[in-house]
């Protein structure tokens, strides 16, 4: 049968996951294609940490189907894992153990063949930026550092789609973007990407596509552009009286006219997926 299941990287179809009473997940269907960079985007607690256990064989849905690179994932989580790389949220890195250890123990668990094994952590090594740190404990990396680490590890086996639960929750700024432009560079070597965050800048800056997850459903799917078009690409902000109003247009001359017949100060600016997630919901993002 060749259909959307085996040509997608990943395909969702009616999945629901209940934790006794809580309903984590409520019936998600979502299609990933080969090649993208896909953001789950959503606050804490919207379910995009389970999802994500769901696709990379961790857990079980309790209802709806999962394809991963065209196989059934509870059917074949062994060849799923074999075609993915995760890097989970928490830092799970053998602390006591030298970068370079981390990498080779997990050559080890995952059968890498001993010829290829040295060199393929050399390379990981450098690709990721850590040369010079390789031979120290993982224990005085910094987060971003073992962010990066963790991301070499997930490569080892050469995964063709790349799972990042939150892959800068709590880095600066300046290691976040190192992170984006790593995440960038193996999407342009072919890699897919599927990554949660809760932040707007990472969604907007870095996915082709963006699914905005609350509440255990996917309330709005597309491009960031496509969905801040959607609501009207410029937005008028202004106080009235306690709180902030916003309107939206297609385009700045109308929200500039708009603008011009307000009162007090107004800003005009272009619409973003914050915007996008306060209209849809009522709440923020943060
Ligand atoms: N093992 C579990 N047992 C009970 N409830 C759980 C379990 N794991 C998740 N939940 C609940 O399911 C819902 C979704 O959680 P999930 O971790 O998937 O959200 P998230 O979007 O990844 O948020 P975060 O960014 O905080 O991890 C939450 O209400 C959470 O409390």
């Amino acid at each position: 049968m060749t259909d959307l299941r085996e040509e997608a990287a990943i395909v969702i179809r009616g999945v629901t996951k209940n934790y006794g009473s809580v309903q984590a997940l409520k019936g998600v269907d979502l299609t990933v294609k080969r090649g993208e960079i896909f953001g789950l985007l959503g606050p804490n607690g919207a379910g995009k940490t389970t999802l994500i256990r769901l696709l990379t064989t961790l857990a079980r849905p309790s209802g709806g189907e999962l394809w991963v690179g065209g196989y059934r994932v509870d059917r074949h989580p062994v060849e799923v894992r074999r075609l993915i790389g995760v890097v989970p949220q928490v830092n799970n890195l053998e602390k006591e153990l030298t970068g370079r250890e981390n990498l080779l123990l997990h050559a080890l668990l995952h059968r890498l063949p001993r010829q290829e094994r040295r060199r393929r952590i050399e390379e990981l090594l450098a690709y990721v930026g850590l040369e010079e740190w390789a031979d120290r404990k993982v224990q005085v990396y910094s987060g971003g550092m073992a962010r990066r680490l963790l991301i070499a590890r997930a490569l080892l086996h050469r995964p063709q789609i790349l799972f990042l639960d939150e892959p800068t929750i709590g880095l600066d700024p300046p290691t976040r973007r190192r992170i984006w432009d790593l995440v960038q560079r193996l999407n342009q070597e072919g890699v897919t990407v599927f990554l949660t965050t809760h932040y707007i800048e990472e969604a907007e800056s870095l996915c082709h596509r963006v699914g905005v997850i609350d509440g255990g459903k996917i309330i709005a799917l597309g491009s960031p552009r496509e969905l801040c078009a959607r609501l009207g690409s410029f937005c008028v902000e202004f106080f009235a009286g306690e709180e902030t109003r916003r309107f939206f247009f297609p385009s700045r001359a109308e929200a500039r006219a708009y603008a011009d017949n307000l009162p007090g100060d107004v800003t005009v600016r272009r619409t973003n997926l914050e915007d996008v997630f306060v209209e849809l919901t009522g709440k923020v993002m943060g």
